[in-house]
């Protein structure tokens, strides 16, 4: 079974002796042999599936990794295997474990609008500037394990003292809602370890063997959770890459590398060095841009796969033409190598950049998916439903339940709604207990008072049947309850009503595929409680997955970490964009060149780097230059095209024309 590793890959998958670091460049095997270790536990060494847990880095990944170990265990059962993320596992643990920290089982899963909304309220401001610094602010501090009090007293500037304070008030505002942040979703499980040595003993029989992908990009708590369930015998094994820790921004820290040496004395490090991805000329020119940066570990990474193409790096005129000629230097490169359309992906630095390449694809019918943009789970007409479900599962909810009340409308307007809320938190109730208090139901009129009740039984009728019958049935009744379908062809244009009803059947449809018992992996039936809190992670990271088999990949340089396709465009490598401005001015610099590394070594055969020489920006266009990370590239290995063209209209009638003829060769 493990044959088909080579010596170090074989190594660390049959380490058992004590803790474990995989230490390898990109394309090295690293997550192959987290997926061979799970197997070699379960196969060879007595685990059962249930004592095994394997952290991914999103949910997409964790469902490719249980792909994998599926095909490998050729049938043979997985049940009880977690391979999930930091987040879901923290949300098993914590919903086993809610009472011993005050929270209900149910607990809702606020997303960072929905905190958003509650700093909002808790700072009496609408200013987005200082509510995403206080949002960022309080999220560090969550990351880096503080509390309320430590961060007050570690707060050194005006802003993190304000800050500081505000932090305590959300968290009583969360508290009061019986709701955590994504943050708490790894932060409370560490609390309650700490604080109750009896549950982490029982976690730690449960789990007896850890494996942790993409290991650099882990934050002080969560590393401080891998420590706890992993004991003092430290029995995981962690893979990752220094160079490729692009997390920073979110609290990640490459020091968890360096500390896990330090932490546990009988670490064993395996280091891999043969890439089974890339052509050479991709890989030197990876390792070129990469050795700019400073040396956290030494490395080395060579490939066999022979010397390969030149990289491409284009300029274009501005982002229309760069658009319009990635698209169709990908078409003419899929009809020459017939290949399909699934070996292309067109990578960039952030959302933004893919609605223009997203029209071209559409004018020309390429088939495409597109991850790391606005999740599925985003979308209005779901979190609509969502806020349903989450008032269901936990009426203490407030956001949910204000979002509820008041979508589709129905009869219960801001007035009754502000007399509710000065009541409920008068008398430290929820929105959803303070509507049944007799006294408050005196301050308002019989129609008022009717509209609030009509909803709010409604709801505990629903509440009643979430916990008893099918969540399929439960919500087509509540779609048809709440009559949505006609609420979205009374307030949208039929069109876009049409797109939001669609999604939300798909939306549904899904649903009701995770409540079937052994839906995937091997999972237990979930009800409907359960569903609303898996829905709530599916975190901003996740693309929409349509399906579509064979189609081009569009994503962030963030969102295809780990991944690999057989051809990428890279667009936008600009000052200012790759590395990003912000990164520029703070002088962080060097997580976007590991950045491009990720970038560069997503590729297997052929990389296009492109540039604009102008682009628009706030309305305005702007000269650009092109980023310093191309100077950076080898230059044997590189072809450089576009040079500035005398005549832009000229290039422009060429490009059409070459369009045209690629499109008439394609039959399209
Ligand atoms: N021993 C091997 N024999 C054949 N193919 C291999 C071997 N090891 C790895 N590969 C293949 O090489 C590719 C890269 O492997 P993998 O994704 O595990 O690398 P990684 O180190 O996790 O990369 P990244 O750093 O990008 O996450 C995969 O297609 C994998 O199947
Ligand atoms: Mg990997």
């Amino acid at each position: 079974m493990l044959s088909k590793l080579n010596a170090p890959q074989r190594e660390a998958a049959k380490y058992l002796d004590g803790p474990l670091l995989v230490l390898a460049g990109a394309g090295s095997g690293k997550t192959r042999v987290i997926t061979h270790k799970i197997v070699y536990l379960i196969e060879q060494c007595g685990y059962s599936p249930r004592e095994i847990a394997a952290i991914t880095f999103t949910n997409k990944a964790a469902r490719e990794m249980q792909e994998r170990v599926a095909q490998l265990m050729e049938g043979k059962s997985t049940k009880g295997l977690t391979i999930a993320t930091f987040h879901s596992l923290g949300l098993q643990m914590l919903r086993a474990e809610a009472a011993l920290l005050g929270y209900k089982p149910q607990f809702s899963i606020l997303d960072s609008a929905d905190s958003f909304k509650i700093l909002s309220d808790v700072l009496a401001t609408t200013d987005k500037q200082l509510l995403r610094k206080t949002q960022w602010q309080i999220s560090s501090w969550k990351n880096a394990f503080m509390s309320p009090d430590q961060a007050k007293a570690s707060a050194d500037d005006e802003l993190k003292v304000a800050a500081a304070k505000v932090y305590q008030l959300y968290q009583q505002t969360l508290k009061a809602y019986q709701a955590v942040d994504f943050d708490d979703l790894i932060k409370l499980p560490v609390e309650l370890f700490e604080q109750h040595p009896q549950a982490l003993e029982k976690w730690q029989r449960k789990l007896k063997y850890l494996l942790i992908d993409e290991y650099q990009d882990t934050n002080s708590c969560q590393y401080r959770l891998v420590k706890l369930l992993t004991g003092i015998e430290g029995r995981f094994t962690a893979v990752g890459d220094d160079d490729q820790a692009i997390y920073g921004w979110r609290g990640a820290d490459v020091e968890n590398l360096r500390q896990l040496t330090e932490d546990f004395s009988r670490l064993k490090v395996i280091k891999l060095e043969q890439n089974y991805r890339s052509t050479v000329r991709i890989l030197r020119a990876a390792n070129q841009v990469i050795a700019n940066n400073p040396k956290l570990f030494d490395k080395k990474l060579w490939s066999d796969l022979g010397t390969g193409e030149q990289l491409q790096v284009s300029a274009a005129r501005d982002e229309d033409h760069e658009a319009e000629s990635v698209v169709m230097k990908l078409m003419a490169h899929k009809f020459e190598h017939r290949t399909r359309h699934a070996d292309y992906a067109i990578l960039y630095r952030g959302n933004h950049q893919a609605r223009i390449i997203e029209q071209q694809l559409r004018n020309n019918k390429i088939p495409y998916t597109i991850s790391g943009g606005q999740s599925f789970f985003d979308k209005a007409e779901i979190k609509d439903i969502v806020s349903y479900l989450r008032l269901i599962a936990n009426e203490d909810d407030d956001p949910a339940f204000i979002r509820a009340a008041t979508t589709p409308k129905k009869g219960i307007g801001n007035t009754t709604l502000e007399r509710l809320g000065t009541y409920a938190s008068a008398h430290h109730l929820s929105l959803f207990a303070a509507a049944f208090e007799g006294e408050f139901q005196r301050e308002l009129g019989n129609k008022q008072l009717d509209d609030l009740l009509t909803f709010c039984q409604y709801i505990q009728r629903l509440q009643e049947r979430a916990v008893r019958d099918p969540a399929g049935e439960v919500l087509d009744d509540l779609l048809n309850g709440i009559q949505y379908e006609a609420f979205l062809y009374d307030s949208e244009e039929s069109r876009s009503a049409e797109t939001k009803w669609n999604n939300l059947q798909e939306f549904i449809g899904w649903l009701k595929k995770k409540s079937e018992p052994e839906s995937e992996g091997g999972d237990d039936g979930r009800n409907l409680l359960e569903l609303t809190q898996m829905v709530s992670l599916m975190s901003m990271l996740e693309g929409r997955e349509n399906g579509e088999p064979d189609a081009v990949k569009l994503s962030t340089l963030h969102a295809a970490k780990g991944l690999e396709y057989g051809h990428v465009f890279l667009i936008g490598c600009e000052e200012g964009i790759l590395p990003h401005r912000e990164s520029i001015d703070t002088d962080r610099v060097e997580e976007e060149r590991r950045l491009m590394y990720v970038g560069i070594t997503r590729a297997q055969k052929s990389l296009h780097i492109s540039w604009c020489r102008k682009r628009k920006r706030a309305g305005e266009t702007e000269a650009c230059e092109p980023s310093r990370f191309i100077a950076e590239l080898p230059a044997d290995d590189v072809r450089h095209f576009g040079s500035p063209s005398a005549d832009p209209v000229a290039s422009k009638e060429h490009g059409r024309e070459r369009m045209a003829q690629i499109r008439a060769m394609l039959g399209k």
